[in-house]
């Protein structure tokens, strides 16, 4: 089996991804995604998204990282994987899946379920844009507003070359609501040959379990409990329990080592109080620290708030 760290714009991005694989149990991560219209963009912007690209596209403990584009023109996307590999990227993602107003009224990321036709076009792009040896792969929402042609998207992506397929089981109208349907995921793995990765509401290993028997796939993508307990990828594993909550207030302390001063000055601040949000979902305790660290500005008053705890 496969745990690989979900891509999450805004969230996990780089430092998010050093943190999490440094806690261990990840075998391979995708980034935030660069969106793609009508040019190839310049090398900064990849760098920017995915900075693992100057370390060989690994993290700082050496978890592999897949770069992720999203658009729907395929000359564009096809221009920009060919610049990520250049850059080192160990292969590409395309995200037909995002479900952003901005990005889907100009027909891309979840858009492009309701055309099958187009995600084979960029996916087949893509691919020849892409050394066989590494892989170009895609991640999808079941649909737009219905699951019935998510077999045919499926179908679509394989036929056009995708090395593999996950599958976030709900569709773009679902948004974030639980329950996922995994049992589509199921389907596509019966209509399809290459690896299917599930994804979509596993939070702690039993829902692991749960997913891989009604998927009956091995492999899952972890995103939001990926952020809630930071070693759940060894939770899933079975090779860890949850980290306790000490343990975690020491992360948020090794967090702050991430601080990028010069470019985003309110970083540490900013993130940690996002992350505490998702932390509280598996831990009461960052519910009461979420109250008092939501008044603070600076990242010496959350630090010494923090090390009072630890
Ligand atoms: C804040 C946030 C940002 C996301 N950004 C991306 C993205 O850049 N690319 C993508 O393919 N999916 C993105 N997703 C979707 C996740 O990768 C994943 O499919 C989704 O969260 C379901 O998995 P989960 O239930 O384990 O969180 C994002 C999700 C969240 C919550």
């Amino acid at each position: 089996m496969r745990v690989i760290l979900a891509p999450m714009e805004g969230v996990a991005d780089a430092p998010m991804r050093a943190l999490l694989t440094g806690v261990g149990g990840y075998d391979l991560v995708i980034s935030e995604f660069i969106r793609v219209v009508d040019q190839l963009l310049p090398e900064k912007v990849f760098y920017r998204l995915c900075a693992e690209l100057a370390h060989g596209s690994k993290t700082k403990s050496g978890t592999p990282v897949r770069l992720q584009l999203l658009g729907q023109h395929p000359q564009w996307m096809a221009e920009n994987a060919q610049r990520a590999i250049e850059l080192g990227s160990l292969g590409v993602d395309l995200n037909f899946g995002c479900p952003a107003p901005m990005v889907n009224r100009s027909n891309g990321g979840a858009a492009m379920l309701k055309e099958p036709e187009t995600i084979y076009r960029v996916v087949k792009a893509v691919r020849e844009a892409v050394p066989e040896q590494l892989p170009a792969t895609a991640k999808i929402r079941l649909g737009w507003d219905d699951k019935s042609r998510c077999v045919e998207i499926a179908q679509a992506i394989e036929a056009a070359g995708a090395t593999e397929l996950t599958v976030h089981a709900r569709t773009k109208e679902e948004g974030y609501r639980p329950p996922a349907h995994w049992e589509y995921i199921q389907q596509i793995k019966q209509a399809i040959s290459i690896p299917v990765i599930a994804n979509g509401e596993v939070w702690s290993r039993e829902d692991y379990l749960k997913c891989q028997q009604v998927s009956q796939c091995d492999d899952v993508m972890i995103g939001r409990g990926a952020l809630a307990v930071p070693n759940l990828a060894h939770v899933i594993k079975g090779s860890q329990d949850k980290m306790p909550w000490s343990e975690v207030l020491l992360l948020l302390l090794q967090y702050s080592d991430y601080e990028i001063v010069s470019e985003k000055e309110k970083y540490y601040p900013a993130r940690i109080k996002q992350w505490l949000k998702f932390i509280a979902k598996q831990y009461c305790e960052a519910d009461d620290l979420f109250t008092q660290v939501r008044v603070l500005k600076k990242t010496p008053e959350i630090l010494s708030l923090l090390r009072s705890l630890a």
